[in-house]
């Protein structure tokens, strides 16, 4: 599904018009039906609703979602908060809203009575918002604040941008939003995505055509992008065919994490993997990893040893290799992510402490011309770029497209609606997933799905989404089935990888039949 910002949709809109012939009054038209039907869904039983309406094609969209709720037999009450220099295709959709027989009020914060409705309907402000929200709204929006009746955005909650600009200190807290054909950015950013409530993206039936002239920031990945580019094992597959992995990782004090790391790479498609850690976290990870190989480092300790930085690596020898789970912060450390960037000939992907020392490799960084996969969180990507977490989070979009075309990177931003970048900057935003992932351990069993998934086909760009993908559902089963958001630990969910795979596969059969 395509991600847009707010030029972009008007863009579309635009070309809509301009160039197809389509008029503005029949997309209104398209998505006032396509919001009042889904607003009919969420709520069966509905009989009495208002609208909240405002000045510009927000406004519109409300007079006719309450002249179709109408039609359907649901009384609907439109208050419009301001009117002035309403024009064009809102206009008339007001026009149309009276002729048909109805009187649109004036809003008024001290007579509202919020509690009538089963449904109050907020169609103030939309795409065109621009700062704190203004007279008459401010008042408006505190009025919504207050109530419990359920309240539904058309198109984006009065007051929230768009995109990665501020949110103002009062904004429309909506139970649910009926986006208008493509989700803009701030759906998936922290803190305006609170605000969204539950989301539901209708077509307003804008022509397909529009969008190669008009772009997209981003598109959000879930099993319908997943299916459609996971492969199909061949039945003469050989281990050796479906890829060889290194993982590299693990000290004393992070003793499990290449255990949870290399768990999930084998049940991600692995055919063979070798461990690479501190000699004697073997003697752990082998019972609980009977399948991977081993390359003993030595070590001083439990921690990597001076000479384990010479240690025969073979980073040529494998389709993938991931440096980081456990790994620490020793010199030695910082040499081996030096020599899996200038020595790895197929995919690298870095993780935790391998990205700490990145900042200081810019050489082998900027050198290096296979691929590159770097998974940091916030905290991890502020100090890749130079800012603070802050900082990241608000420019999640932003920071990332930037970082990843720099350097050249697939990039993988994690937190909450993880962004994956490519060099080119192409971005994919996730939504599966939940709390159950804040917890140590879940990047190890992610840098593992991702060794296990970037070696099963050409298209990278693709197996880091399928990878980021199946992370999430794991966890969207696991707190399903019988974990929760407070108990699911690292390793139970790379449990449920297998599970995941297999809802993608199903979702594949059933398309093609
Ligand atoms: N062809 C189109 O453009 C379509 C637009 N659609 C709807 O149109 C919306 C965008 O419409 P508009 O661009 O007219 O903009 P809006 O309807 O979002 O709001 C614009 C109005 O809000 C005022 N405003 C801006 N910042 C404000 C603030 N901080 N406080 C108070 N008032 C403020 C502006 O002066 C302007 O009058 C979309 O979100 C969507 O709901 C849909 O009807 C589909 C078709
Ligand atoms: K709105």
């Amino acid at each position: 599904m395509r991600v847009v910002t707010a030029e972009q949709m008007r863009e579309a809109d635009r070309l809509a018009i301009e160039e197809i012939g389509m008029k503005e009054e029949l997309l209104m038209e398209n998505a006032g039906r396509a919001a009042a039907a889904k607003i009919i869904e969420l709520y069966p039983g509905l009989q009495y609703a208002a609208v909240l309406a405002g000045k510009g094609n927000n406004g519109g969209d409300g007079y006719t979602i309450a002249r179709t709720l109408e039609s359907e037999g649901i009384r609907t009450d439109v208050y419009f908060v301001s009117s002035d220099g309403l024009k064009g295709a809102a206009l008339y959709h007001r026009t149309l809203y009276e002729k048909s027989g109805f009187t649109p009020r004036q809003f008024d914060p001290s007579s509202f009575q919020a509690d009538s409705y089963g449904v109050i309907i907020d169609a103030m402000l939309g795409t065109g918002i621009k700062g704190e929200v203004k007279p008459p709204f401010d008042k408006a929006v505190q009025v919504l604040g207050k109530t419990d009746t359920p309240i539904v955005a058309v198109d984006i909650p009065s007051g929230i941008p768009s995109g990665e600009e501020d949110v103002p200190s009062s904004a429309v807290k909506a139970d649910a939003t009926v986006i208008l054909e493509s989700p803009k950015l701030s759906a998936y950013l922290f803190p305006a995505k609170e605000y969204y409530g539950q989301t539901h993206t209708v077509s307003i039936g804008m022509p397909n055509a529009v969008w190669h002239k008009a772009g997209n920031e981003a598109v959000e990945w879930g099993m319908t992008e997943t299916s459609a580019s996971f492969p199909v094992r061949k039945e003469n597959a050989h281990k050796g065919r479906h890829g060889r992995g290194l993982l590299i990782g693990g000290s004393k004090n992070m003793a499990g994490a290449p255990a949870i790391a290399a768990l999930a790479a084998l049940e991600s498609g692995a055919g063979l993997l070798t461990t690479a850690l501190p000699e004697s976290l073997m003697y752990t990870t082998a019972p609980l990893v009977p399948e991977t190989t081993f390359l003993r480092l030595p070590e001083k300790e439990g921690e990597l040893a001076e000479d384990s930085v010479s240690s025969d690596f073979g980073f040529d020898r494998y389709d993938a290799v991931a440096v980081g789970p456990g790994l620490g912060r020793l010199k030695e450390a910082k040499e081996i992510v030096r020599r899996a960037l200038v020595e790895t000939a197929g995919i690298l992907i870095l993780d935790a402490d391998a990205l700490y020392w990145l900042p200081e490799l810019e050489q082998e960084l900027s050198e290096r011309t296979a691929p590159l996969i770097l998974t940091p969180h916030p905290g991890e990507m502020a100090h890749l770029a130079g800012t603070t977490p802050g900082e990241v989070n608000k420019h999640r979009f932003s920071l990332a497209g930037q970082y990843a075309r720099k350097t050249g990177c697939y990039l993988v931003l994690k937190g909450a609606n993880t962004i994956c970048t490519t060099p080119e900057g192409d971005q994919a935003v996730h939504t599966s997933g939940n709390a159950g992932l804040a917890k140590g351990g879940s990047g190890d069993t992610l840098t593992g799905i991702l060794l296990g998934q970037v070696m099963q086909d050409e298209d990278t760009a693709a197996m880091v989404n399928n990878a980021v993908f199946l992370h999430g559902h794991a966890a969207d089963l696991a707190v399903e089935q019988e974990e929760t958001d407070y108990s699911l630990r690292a390793s139970k969910l790379a449990s449920y990888v297998p599970r995941a795979i297999k809802n993608v596969q199903l979702f594949q059969e059933n398309r093609r039949r």
